[in-house]
Formats: structure tokens, C-alpha cells, sequence
């Protein structure tokens, strides 16, 4: 059975202003991970808090599972969820990391799960094991004893990724994960989120600004301008000069590297 998230007429509205308008999006799949890309002000943190039910929103965020034979099993409609209960499909990692908390990185990692899996079996060993192998697969394990009030801005984002990746939800919203990240880190991170989207069918939604990273890691691009969507599809249809010109406002090419990755070369912003 694999996870399948259907935005249907989507449309956020601060005051009076709409943010994002009327959006409807083709199924998003378990298993891979799709990014959210646009400049900025377009309103991709707004969706992915909309998805998290963190801001009111009109319109279908159905959660189905797909088998073999049937089409859509048993499909949630998350809008009509309460948060707690939202929270138990859905985990959203934001941009700013609140972790002024005394607790060590293992401690939190180990809260994190312990929270999400309040309705499943785990025992402590198990529980302990599994966050461990997280910090140690996000490479932060020599960080597990240390207080997270005492870490470096780039060692804070791993330990929040830490909590999030450590729930496996059914959906995984990651806003800007590698913001604060050296390019070891960038590429670790974007590595092992691939890799567990894979392998716990996951469905994960990535805000991201580097284009060729998105590019890379992501078997999606949805590409938002002011609320609206303006490309979606794989990365080789979805990232072209003409979007790049009309969207970023930026003359630029799109050339695979010598290892077949997309790399986009902006010679300027129009
Ligand atoms: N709480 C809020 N109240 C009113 N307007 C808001 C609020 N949060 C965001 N906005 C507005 O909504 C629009 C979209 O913001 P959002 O943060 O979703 O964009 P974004 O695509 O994530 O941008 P960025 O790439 O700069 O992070 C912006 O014009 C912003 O000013």
C-alpha cells in the first residue's frame, strides 16, 4: 500500500490577501520525495503549513492509500482533522528551530518518537536503537549527548531533522532542512531523507532555494509563483530556461554535469 496526498482548490488568505489561491495539485506519491521550489514570497511556507494544519485553509487535503487493486483506500481528509490527530499522519519541520530546551540531542530525538509512536508498540531498547540509528545515519552521533541549547545553528537544523526523521510519518514537511548546512551536511541530509522516503514509503514535501539540489535529489518539482502553480512535473520538465526566465526573472541554462545531474548556470537576472 502506498501513501498518496491529493490537494484539491487549496487557498490560504492572510487578512484579506490570498496566498495561495485555489491550488490543485495531481496526487503526491509515497516513496519519493517532491520538492517545493519558487522565489521568494511565493507562498511555499504557507502550503506547507496549510498541509500541516497549522494555518486555516479552504479546500482537500485527502490522505489515501493506494493497493494493488483498489484505487484510493480509506482516504483522511486532513482539514478535518484536529491538530492532535493531524499530527499523527503529519510531521512539519519549520524553518526557525525553537530549541532553547535542556535536553540532550538524543534526549529529544528519543522524545520525538516516544510522541509519535504513543499508539504503537515499541520497547525502550527498540525506541533507544532507532533514534540512534538516525543520529548516527545524519552523521550527529558524537553530538547525542550534548545539550541543544548549547549547539551551533547548523547542529541545531540536524538535530531538529533528528526529530523529525525520527517519527517515519506518513507525511514529512521540510522547510528548508539545509538552510543552515555545509555542503557535507547538505548532501548527507538530502541523501538519507531520499533514502527513507524510499524505503518507509514516506511521502516527502521539500521547500528548498538551491534549484540543482532539488534537481538531484527530488523525483518532483512543483514550482509555485504567488500562490499559483507554475511548472510541476520531474526535474527535466520542470526546470527549463523559459520557467527560470519567467518565474525567477533570471537568464539562465539548463545543463546536465558530466554525472547526468542538472546544474542550473544563471548569467543574469533580467
Ligand atoms: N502570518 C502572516 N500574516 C500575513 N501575511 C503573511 C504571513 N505569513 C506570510 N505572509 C505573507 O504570505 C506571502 C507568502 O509567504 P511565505 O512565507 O509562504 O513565502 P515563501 O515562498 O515561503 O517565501 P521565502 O522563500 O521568502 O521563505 C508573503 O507575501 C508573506 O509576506
Amino acid at each position: 500500500m502506498v501513501p498518496h496526498l491529493t490537494i484539491e482548490g487549496l487557498s490560504v488568505v492572510y487578512g484579506k490577501r490570498p496566498i495561495i489561491d485555489n491550488l490543485t495539485l495531481p496526487p503526491v506519491a509515497g516513496g519519493g520525495v517532491t520538492a517545493l521550489i519558487g522565489p521568494n514570497a511565493a507562498g511555499k511556507t504557507t502550503l506547507l503549513r496549510a498541509l500541516a494544519g497549522l494555518v486555516p485553509a479552504r479546500g482537500s487535503v485527502r490522505l489515501g492509500h493506494i493497493g494493488p487493486t483498489a484505487p484510493i483506500v480509506h482516504p483522511i481528509e486532513l482539514t478535518r482533522l484536529p491538530i492532535s490527530q493531524h499530527a499523527r499522519h503529519v510531521t512539519y519541520m519549520p524553518q526557525a528551530l525553537p530549541q532553547r530546551v535542556a535536553l540532550t540531542v538524543f534526549e529529544a530525538t528519543l522524545s520525538a518518537l516516544m510522541s509519535a509512536r504513543s499508539d504503537r508498540v515499541l520497547s525502550q531498547t527498540q525506541a533507544q536503537a532507532r533514534a540512534l540509528e538516525v543520529l548516527e545515519r545524519l552523521g550527529i552521533l558524537d553530538l547525542s549527548r550534548r545539550g541543544l541549547d548549547e549547539l551551533s545553528g547548523g547542529q541545531r537544523q540536524l538535530a531538529s531533522l533528528a526529530q523529525s526523521l525520527v517519527r517515519e510519518p506518513t507525511v514529512l514537511l521540510l522547510d528548508e532542512p539545509t538552510s543552515a548546512l555545509d555542503i557535507h551536511h547538505q548532501m548527507r541530509v538530502m541523501q538519507l531523507v531520499a533514502e527513507l522516503a524510499r524505503e518507509r514509503s514516506i511521502i516527502v514535501v521539500i521547500v528548498l532555494h538551491d534549484i540543482a539540489q532539488a534537481a538531484r535529489y527530488c523525483q518532483r518539482i512543483v514550482v509555485l509563483e504567488q500562490g499559483l502553480v507554475a511548472a510541476d512535473g520531474p526535474p527535466e520538465q520542470a526546470i527549463t530556461p523559459e520557467m527560470l526566465a519567467r518565474v525567477y526573472k533570471v537568464e539562465a541554462r539548463v545543463e546536465p554535469c558530466s554525472q547526468g545531474f542538472l546544474q542550473v548556470i544563471v548569467d543574469r537576472a533580467v
